[in-house]
């Protein structure tokens, strides 16, 4: 049996997108209805896939806006990043961009592994940032995209895997044909 692959990753995106809450629901499966703003919150989580353990570490950080300053401590031993912004937020999605732009900065280089997340898309009524313009966006950046809603189990726990395996793709542990179709 192979030894679990210890990997941090850090939640970033503009405040009251959904971070802790998508995070939770990965870590506890529950859904906290409550608002409750995160200076920086820590958790750890053992999950599977395709027959490896990875040791998670997620690093749940504070909602920032497009005049924080990014955090060092964000770029430093982080092996992925899950990038949120909130369907039903235009100014989340354009602060979305900007953290992108200072995390390359930050980091030093052109790509590194991340997954693009339009959180709450259950709330139908109130969007208005179309798929495909987060779809346009992740491509953009050549980073992976889905929608979820934190209410889901299923659709927070496929963002933490998605991620697993993009960092499994930047360490050239996936196969370029498996690129075209994952299967998680
Ligand atoms: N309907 C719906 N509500 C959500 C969803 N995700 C989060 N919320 C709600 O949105 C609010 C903010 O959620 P949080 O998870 O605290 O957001 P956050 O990004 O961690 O916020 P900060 O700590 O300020 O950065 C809470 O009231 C949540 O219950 C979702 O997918 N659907």
């Amino acid at each position: 049996m192979p030894q679990p692959k210890y990997r941090k990753i850090a939640v970033i995106g503009y405040r009251s997108v959904g971070k802790s809450s998508l995070t939770i629901q990965f870590v506890e499966g529950q859904f906290v209805d409550s608002y409750d703003p995160t200076i920086e919150n820590t958790f750890n989580k053992l999950v599977n896939v395709r027959g490896q353990d990875f040791n998670l570490q997620l690093v749940d950080t504070a909602g920032q806006d497009e005049y924080s300053i990014f955090p060092q401590s964000h770029s430093m031993d982080i092996h992925g990043y899950v990038l949120v912004y909130s369907v039903t937020s235009m100014k989340s999605f354009e602060v979305v961009q900007s953290l992108h732009d200072k995390l390359l900065d930050m980091v030093g280089k052109i790509q590194v592994p991340t997954v693009l997340v339009g959180n709450k898309k259950d709330l139908h009524m109130e969007r208005v940032i179309k798929h495909e313009e987060g779809k346009k966006l992740a491509d953009s950046w050549g980073a992976a995209f889905m929608e979820s809603s934190a209410k889901e189990n299923e659709t927070a726990v496929e963002v933490f895997k998605r991620i697993i395996l993009e960092m499994e793709k930047a360490d050239g542990n996936v196969q370029q044909e498996e690129k075209k179709c994952i299967v998680m």
